[in-house]
């Protein structure tokens, strides 16, 4: 094990109503100030593979998850307060207004509440922070938690297809966000937009379900991680 990892998991599975597993084995490291992509088809399993490492899926198993180098638990309430997880479409919190949200949030993570006006601003948010989440589109609910997470700061962002329905400016700035994480954390996200990986990451896993679930298939970093060189390897040079 680096001695710069974060957070490692190896030898996890997960499933959900069957004993089939949707994902299996897969063995993910994550150093600090380290972004790691991951792509893969729909339903390779990605969502899943971030609940179970976020601690919020109970039907998991795995052989040893780390953090700062020590075995823990993954919904170890300690383990649960250095990350934060935004959901692809989160839909919950719908009567809460952002600036409720934000507050519930800082409060859960026991942390006291930071001035997120710079990203509020950078997301071009300001007018909707006193409305209630249920009555934004997509993009803003979306917006909602990217700020709250951001603001929050954690060591491990999860990140699950983050740019899925933000506008093309929030779409930047995100990426300047991201990109600007390492001096504080690690981020972790999952896209279907070869650019937003190709635009952030150190680091980029395929996804793939094979024999029924979902495993890592190949991983980029360096020079490799350029549209061109992923579809290749994907095998859609065509494109
Ligand atoms: N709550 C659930 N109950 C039962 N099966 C589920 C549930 N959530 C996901 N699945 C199944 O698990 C598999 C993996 O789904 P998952 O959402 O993790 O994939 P994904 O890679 O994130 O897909 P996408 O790119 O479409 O978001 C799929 O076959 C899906 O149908």
């Amino acid at each position: 094990m680096e001695t710069s990892e974060l957070f490692g998991i190896s030898g996890l599975s997960a499933w959900y109503g069957t004993a089939d597993p949707v994902i299996e084995d897969v063995a993910l490291s994550i150093a600090r100030g380290e972004v790691v992509g991951v792509i893969g088809m729909n339903g390779a399993g990605k969502t899943t593979l971030f609940k179970a490492i976020a601690g919020v899926l109970g039907t998991c198993r795995y052989d040893e998850a780390r953090l700062d180098g020590r075995r823990v638990g993954l919904t170890d309430r300690a383990v649960k307060r250095r990350r934060i997880m935004v959901f692809s479409d989160e839909r919950a919190f719908g009567n809460f207004t952002f600036l409720e949200y934000l507050s519930f949030v800082f409060r859960a993570y026991r942390t006291p509440l930071a001035d997120c006006s710079r990203i509020v601003q950078g997301f071009g948010f300001e007018r909707y922070v006193e409305t209630p989440l249920r009555e934004l589109s997509l993009g803003s609910r979306k917006k909602a938690s990217l700020i709250a997470a951001f603001a929050l700061s954690p060591d491990l962002l999860i990140l699950d297809e983050p740019v899925n329905g933000l506008d093309f400016e929030s779409t930047e700035y995100l990426y300047r966000l991201i990109r600007g994480y390492r001096e504080h954390g690690s981020v972790l996200f999952s896209s279907h937009v070869l650019e937003s990986v190709c635009l952030t990451c150190d680091r980029v896993l395929v996804l793939e379900r094979t024999d029924g679930a979902g495993r890592t298939r190949k991983t980029f970093s360096g020079e490799e991680i350029s549209p061109a060189s992923i579809r290749s390897v994907l095998g859609h040079d065509e494109l």
